[in-house]
């Protein structure tokens, strides 16, 4: 059971992206976090705030510093959407770290059924190929919440290189129902780090979140206390992500990780892209105040 974090953009004070950030953390990750697999460009790194020509370059730069990444490659337009996807796939032609590609539905204008979601999915897919391709369910962002069991029915027989879908959502039954009709290859990646123990009883593979970035290790220690059925010690662990997932309230979450990557020793900034607004510092501190009290730096 793999912990994959979902990055964070970092920013210089001026707005535009700190490139050269982003080899000392994947350092920070592979080294203090645990981590071998990064998401790079989806929700938490602000994918649908950056322009398509950022999003190359954070391509270029995680490729070559990290040794496993996956790219979300969608945006609103379908154009830069299938741009970005074979652009994808020619980095990977001669940069093997890159292992395969996610993609989101489409948030303004929104398709209306499974087939309309399959259709919507399958320029980038096929702009990809051959590299993997996995949806990203994530209703709460997106307010698409098609059918997931009969969207997979159709996108297994659609999309040739269709691997599993990326599912932040709390409805196990479905999952679990996703799951038992699912083909082979199919795998799903739970995406709500707080509540990670019913992701891996429900039977996903992996998971993907934000607050892996600086809990990679509790989220390890989650892991491998459910696996050996030491239930008291993962749900305790699983308290820590809890409780620091609880301390930002209403910050937003985006800037309130960025806050705490900070805190943790790999300064990002604290910049975030517009109409998402970085953290005052007396938010900051009032943050700290809060970890402190549930013990996250202990
Ligand atoms: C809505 C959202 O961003 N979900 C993320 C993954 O998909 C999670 O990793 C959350 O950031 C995390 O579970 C904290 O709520
Ligand atoms: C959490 C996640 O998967 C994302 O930020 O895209």
């Amino acid at each position: 059971f793999e912990l994959i974090p979902a990055v964070f953009t970092p920013f210089t004070e001026d707005g535009s992206i700190d490139y050269p950030k982003i080899e000392p953390y994947s350092t920070f990750l592979k080294e203090q976090q645990n981590i071998s697999t990064v998401f790079i460009s989806g929700t938490n790194g602000e994918s649908l705030s950056l322009s398509l020509e950022e999003r190359k370059r954070l391509t270029d730069e995680w490729a070559q510093t990290s040794s496993n990444v996956i790219v979300m490659v969608s945006s609103e337009s379908i154009v830069d959407s299938v741009e970005l996807s074979s652009y994808v796939k020619t980095v990977s032609e001669t940069n093997s770290n890159i292992i395969s590609v996610a993609a989101m539905s489409s948030s303004f204008f929104k398709p209306s059924t499974a087939q309309d979601l399959v259709d919507y999915l399958k320029p980038m897919a096929e702009a990809a190929a051959p590299l993997p391709f996995r949806y990203y369910h994530i209703p709460s962002m997106t307010g698409v919440s098609i059918d997931m069991i009969e969207f997979q029915d159709l996108v297994e027989d659609q999309i040739d290189t269709f691997v599993g879908i990326k599912y932040t959502d709390t409805d196990l039954f479905t999952l679990r129902k996703l799951i038992l009709n699912k083909g082979e290859g199919v795998e799903h990646f739970w995406g709500k780090d707080e509540i990670l123990i019913t992701g891996i009883a429900t039977g996903a593979t992996s998971a993907v979140g934000s607050t892996y970035n600086f809990m990679g290790r509790t989220g390890y220690d989650i892991v491998n206390a459910f696996l050996t059925a030491d239930l008291p010690s993962a749900q305790s662990q699983q308290d820590k992500i809890v409780n620091v997932v609880s301390s930002w309230g209403n910050l937003g979450g985006i800037p309130a990780q960025k806050a705490i990557m900070q805190m943790v020793g790999m300064d990002l900034g604290r910049g975030v892209r517009t109409p998402n607004r970085a953290l005052t510092d007396e938010e900051y501190d009032d943050l700290e105040e809060k970890l402190k009290e549930v013990g996250f730096f202990d």
